[in-house]
């Protein structure tokens, strides 16, 4: 079985939809080593065209996938891959995984999908992390310039009035506990069993390392959606159908 040519798919109706898949195959056409036999898939809207890629792959049989989510379980499941967890596998070769803003240095805010903590317990056993996401997602310069909904913070249920205290000590603007709207009455539950609070610094132009190691340092905190030098490189799909990958700060090639 050989793989379809990306320049040969049907455009998808949808102009973001077209930009996440673009990004998506490319990213896995260019990087899911030959060799390799542990393959992470991380959560999210984009993450499903990775998933969908990963599962056209001639070698898709040769590797193990290590899902981030329960979202990216059932990916896994729906594209016939091979199905593992972190606590039987913990050296992963590569992990693909969605964003919701990127930095200039790739430093990125997850987690607008309430799935932060299992990304990153993926992504710290990953060789390498590689972003794929549309063009909304690429910052001028620094995070919290697109998005503007706070830092995604998973928190024990219990201790969620103590830890907005600490984050509006720290300096948030704001800090909201995050709702499941209407399809839920109440806070959202991760799958982990915890709450998600959004904490809105501002624009974060300071030190990020310090601001993440401070919040995670907090009782109560299980992890924060900033994820700080995890990232190897972003694919960013582009309104006009091309793809702009970042390599390191602001060294980037559109293709
Ligand atoms: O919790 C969710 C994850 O961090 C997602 O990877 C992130 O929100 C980006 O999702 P999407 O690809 O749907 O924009």
């Amino acid at each position: 079985m050989t793989l379809v040519d990306i320049n040969s798919l049907e455009p998808l109706a949808d102009p973001l939809e077209q930009a996440k898949r673009a990004a998506a195959y490319m990213a896995v056409d260019q990087n899911v080593p030959k060799d390799a036999k542990f393959v992470g898939i991380g959560s999210g809207s984009t993450v499903v065209y990775a998933a969908e890629r990963i599962g056209q792959l001639p070698n898709k049989d040769q590797f193990i996938c290590i899902p981030t989510s329960f979202q990216s379980k059932q990916l896994i499941f729906d594209n016939d891959l091979k199905f593992g967890t972190i606590d039987q596998y913990l050296n992963v070769d590569i992990t693909f995984d969605g964003a919701d803003e990127v930095d200039s240095r790739l430093n990125c805010i997850k987690g607008g999908g309430a799935c932060l903590f299992q990304e990153k317990l993926v992504a710290s056993c990953s060789k390498k992390l590689v972003i794929i996401a549309d063009y909304r997602k690429k910052s001028p310069r620094y995070l919290a310039e697109n998005w503007r909904k706070g830092i995604p913070i998973e928190v024990v249920p219990i201790a969620w009035i103590k830890v907005k205290n600490d984050l509006i000590n720290f300096g948030a603007r704001s800090v909201q506990l995050r709702q499941g709207g209407t399809q839920k009455a109440g806070p959202v539950v991760t799958d982990n069993g915890n709450f998600i609070m959004d904490a809105d610094f501002g624009v974060i132009d300071g030190d990020i390392k310090v601001l993440n190691d401070k919040i995670r340092g907090l009782v109560g905190v299980v992890e924060t959606g900033l994820f700080v030098d995890m990232v190897e490189k972003a694919y960013f799909g582009n309104k006009d159908g091309s793809v702009t990958i970042l390599f390191g700060e602001n060294v980037e090639e559109t293709i």
